[in-house]
This record gives C-alpha cells, structure tokens and sequence, in this order.
C-alpha cells in the first residue's frame, strides 16, 4: 500500500477542520493526555499512564529529548521526502512504529483494543508490535495488518515449551519478527497500581494468547472456559522467565524470524547480543515503568547504536512528537517507537483516535524534515543533531 506524503495530514485538517469521530481531536500530547485521563476508567488510566516510583525516569525520559536540538540545513531542496525505511528485507510506510502494550486491549470502548491498534498499523502503514498480553488472539491480530508489517513481543515463560509455541504461532500467523523483552520478568514498584490494587485484576483480562494455546491448554487441570480462573493461576506461575546471556541460543533456535532484544540500554549489553547472533537491538527503558532511577532512554541511544555496529536499533521510551521522531533517527535508531501516545488515542477515538495520534506525529516529523531540509532518514546521519 502506498501513502501520500505524511506533511498532508496538515492541509486535510486546515481544509476539513478538526471534526470527525471526536468533537475536536487533540492537537497536542499534553491535551491528548488530559482527555484521555478523562475518559479512561481511573485503574486504566493509572496503570497505563503511571511508572516506576516516583516516575522520575519516566519524567525524564520526555525531558532528556529537549536537551538535544537538530541542526538546519539550507538551501537542499528537500521538497520531497522518503521517510521509509527497510528493515530485515522489509520495506516499512515510515520509521515508526507502535511499541507493544499489553492491557491496550482494555483502552478500547468495546474491548478489543490489539485488534483496533491492527487496523490503524493497516490504514497508516504504521507496524504494530503485538504484546503478548492481549485481549484478542495473535492470529485475529495478524488478520488484520492489511499487507503492514508486525512485530510479535515475546514475555518469555519458564515454560520453555510454551515460549516455543508462541513463537511458532506468531510465524504461521505472518509476524515480521520476534522483540524478546528483557526488563519485565518481574513488575516493577508502581505505586499508582498499588494504590489502586486493580493490576492483578486488568491483567487477568489479558490472556487470550495464553488460554487460546493449545500447549497452554493442555497444562491446565480445568476447563478453561468454565473456569477462567485456572488460566489466570497458571498463568501467574509460568509468566516471566528471567533470561540469561545462556537462553539466547535457545531462542535463537526457536524462528528463523528476526530476533530483536527489547530493554537494551548499556553499550556492553548491545555489543553482547550482536556477538550472540541477533537481528535487532531495542533501546529502551520500558517507559520508566520498570526501573525507575535510571538515565533518560534517548541519551542511552548514540551508545547503544554505536556498539550494535550495523544491527538495526529501535528505540522506545518518552517519544512524544514528531520532532522526538526526527531527533532519536538522527542519534542513530533506524526505526522509533510510540508507546503511551497511541495508547490514549485509542481511548479517546477508537481506530480513528490511534490514526490521528500517528498521523499527527508522522506529519509533524515529515514537515520537520522539509523545513530542516533532510530529505530521508539516511540524511540525517549527517551532523544533523547537537547537544544542546
Ligand atoms: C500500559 C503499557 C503497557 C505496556 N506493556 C508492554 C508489554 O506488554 N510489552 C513490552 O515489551 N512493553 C510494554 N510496555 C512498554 C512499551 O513497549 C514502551 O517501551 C513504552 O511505552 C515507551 O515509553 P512511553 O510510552 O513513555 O513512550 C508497556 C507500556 C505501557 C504504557
Ligand atoms: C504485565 C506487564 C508487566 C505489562 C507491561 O509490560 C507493562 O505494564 O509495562
């Protein structure tokens, strides 16, 4: 499928205005935001929008980005931009591409939030990473990407048979690759889910990867859709394994699909897993939902890129516009990641909302470019960002 010039979301919204599904879409993240706490459920809206004690990383996540400013170049005639990229023999629409949330499911009014977050990567050839927490089955996901790549995240289980099982389905199911995260084997200190004590509660609503396996099916001494809690039980008993350098061959052996580790911040770490035969490295510190007291996510990238030599390197964590897109390409990452932002599209508009959130921010990257005057991604390799 191929897509206009991403700029022309501006002229659309100048000639049709701002109307459509919502009364008036928001324009920036910090309303986007509001609106969204708004209209979510408060034990959502907590879970989706907190993060690790007292949330200073996640803060810092966003703050870090406006300490690094991109430099203008004149007189280039960037009037015609190619924002795609090629990534592991694919050709992506753009850069970007929306990071796996597990419980997005639980954003959408009538439940089925992986599903709609599929058929917006469909209309703007945004991919999806798919959790796999969802509320709706890998399979029904894939169904819907319409020809755009997707990414499936793997939570590996202790169950190394389950892991396989997994894996094996999102590759019949037509996934692109395989994001292993590494960071959330255990949850983090979240003190707004504790407060609110419900997470336990949203996540068992988000297992339909689980109990529609057959492997995980047959580990379970009850039926399962009489009895949804066995599945919840033995879920919690099998959910996070926490991987070791020893495991990589093991999930190496398991698809032939691109490998791609998630949570990667220290250079040591990225320059490890190249020499461990993996296709991706993913700079990212979970959205300061993990660990909180570590550094920003964005001043992590340049190490991390420099180590994974001519891996590629998606990066995650505090982007929230489309300059943030523009800024983490020109430290090297080859495709950006947006987290939270689509998240509370989803909630605020459904399909329409998620697809404004990505259009607005794709547009904003492409008219960024064209004033900047970098004409594609590879562009911006050259000199193109400076501390500020
Ligand atoms: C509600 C929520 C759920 C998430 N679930 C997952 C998940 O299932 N798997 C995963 O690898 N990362 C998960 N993440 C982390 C995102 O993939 C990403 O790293 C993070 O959202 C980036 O930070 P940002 O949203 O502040 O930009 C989740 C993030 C949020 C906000
Ligand atoms: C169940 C989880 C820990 C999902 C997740 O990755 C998150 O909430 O950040």
């Amino acid at each position: 499928m191929t897509h206009p010039p991403f700029g022309n979301y501006q002229n659309e919204i100048y000639l049709n205005g701002l109307g459509g599904v919502l009364p008036t879409l928001p324009m920036t993240f910090a309303e986007l935001e509001e609106r969204a706490g708004q209209a979510l459920p408060p034990s959502v809206w907590s879970y989706v929008a907190g993060g690790a004690g007292d949330e200073n990383t996640q803060r810092a996540n966003v703050e870090a980005f406006h300490r690094w400013g991109l430099m203008p170049r004149m007189l280039v005639g960037a009037t015609e931009r190619d924002l795609s990229v090629e990534l592991w023999g694919t050709r992506w629409a753009a850069p970007v591409f929306m990071a796996p949330i597990g419980v997005v499911g639980l954003c959408a009014q009538d439940g089925h939030g992986d599903l709609a977050t599929a058929r917006a990567a469909a209309r703007t050839g945004v991919p999806m990473c798919a959790s796999t927490l969802g509320v709706d089955p890998l399979e029904d996901v894939a169904a819907e990407f319409g020809g755009t790549p997707g990414l499936f995240q793997l939570y590996t289980p202790t169950d190394r048979d389950l892991a396989e099982s997994l894996v094996r389905r999102a590759e019949a199911a037509g996934f692109a690759g395989i994001v292993v995260t590494l960071d959330t084997w255990v949850t983090g200190w979240r003190p707004r889910d504790l407060a609110t004590s419900n997470f336990p509660q949203l996540r068992g609503q988000c297992l339909a990867n689980y109990t529609s396996d057959p492997h995980f099916r047959s580990k379970v001494d009850a039926d399962l859709d009489a009895d949804p809690r066995a599945g919840v039980l033995h879920w919690a008993g099998v959910f996070g394994k926490s991987l070791t350098w020893d495991d990589l061959a093991w999930l190496r052996s398991l698809t032939t699909l691109p490998l791609i580790l998630k949570g990667i911040c220290h250079p040591e770490d990225a320059r490890r897993a190249r020499d461990h035969g993996v296709d991706g490295i993913y700079c990212s510190n979970h959205g300061g939902r993990q660990a909180n007291g570590g550094l920003p996510a964005i001043d992590c990238l340049p190490g991390v890129v420099e180590a994974a030599g001519d891996l590629p390197v998606l990066f995650d964590s505090g982007v929230r516009t489309g300059t943030d897109v523009v800024k983490a390409l020109a430290l090297g990452a080859s495709a950006v990641g947006i987290g939270r932002p689509y998240a509370y599209g989803l909630a605020l508009g459904g399909v329409d909302g998620i697809v404004h959130v990505l259009r607005s921010i794709l547009a904003e990257a492409d008219l960024t470019m064209a004033v900047d005057g970098y004409a594609d991604v590879a562009a911006l390799a050259d000199d193109a960002i400076r501390r500020c």
